[in-house]
């Protein structure tokens, strides 16, 4: 099985890569969703999302979410009969040092390559309409540095393969689509 695994800053197109899997029938693990449950444990505001992210981190090591989302990963593969699993939202090294050391040979990590200046993410945010979405540019630009301290650098550095997301949506969704297709020939060629 492949695990493909996107990287790429906030707003880049790492949900995109997930609906494309999933119109394919291509299971998604969301390491946001383990944030946004401890968000609704704690009855926090869905804003406060990055903050309490921060805060696993601080705790629990730079590979928290990682190693809580494990469960779930496992749990996809056992369940689906699929030839891949996309996990979307890996943020930083440790995270994917992490799923390396687990997921061993079957992992990939796939960059998200763009240069859409922040005003352009922000208004793509701003018709998205997320609920834990930022309200201002400013913000923005705080979760893009939180984000970089989270040593997403260095991760998108690791990766695998580079899939670009400089023009058109269309044009974005099917190099996504192509990826896949060419993943599960992949992986169905290996049985
Ligand atoms: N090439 C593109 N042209 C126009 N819109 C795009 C393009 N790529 C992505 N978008 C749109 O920009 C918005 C942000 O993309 P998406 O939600 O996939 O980003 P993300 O990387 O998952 O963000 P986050 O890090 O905040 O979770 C979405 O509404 C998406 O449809």
């Amino acid at each position: 099985m492949k695990i493909i695994a996107f990287v790429g800053m906030p707003a880049s197109g790492k949900s995109e890569a997930s609906n494309v899997a999933r119109e394919m029938g291509i299971p998604v693990v969301t390491m946001g969703d383990v944030i946004r449950r401890e968000v609704e444990l704690r009855g926090a505001d869905p804003a406060d999302g990055g903050k309490i992210a921060t805060e696993l981190r601080q705790k629990e090591g730079m590979d928290a979410i990682a190693k809580r989302c494990m469960a779930m990963i496992l749990e996809k593969m056992k369940t689906n009969n699929a030839h891949v699993l996309v996990i979307d939202g890996v943020r930083g090294i440790a995270e994917v040092d992490y799923f390396k050391e687990h997921l061993g040979d079957g992992f990939m990590l796939v960059s998200i390559a763009i240069d859409s200046p922040v005003e352009e993410r922000f208004d793509r945010i701003v018709v998205r309409k997320r609920e834990d979405d930022m309200d201002s540019i400013e913000k923005l630009k705080e979760r893009d540095a939180r984000e970089i301290g989270w040593g997403m650098g260095e991760a998108i550095a690791a990766s695998d393969r580079i899939i670009e997301n400089k023009s058109t949506l269309e044009e974005y969704r099917k190099n996504i689509r192509k990826l896949f297709e060419e993943m599960m020939t992949q992986d169905q060629a290996c049985q």
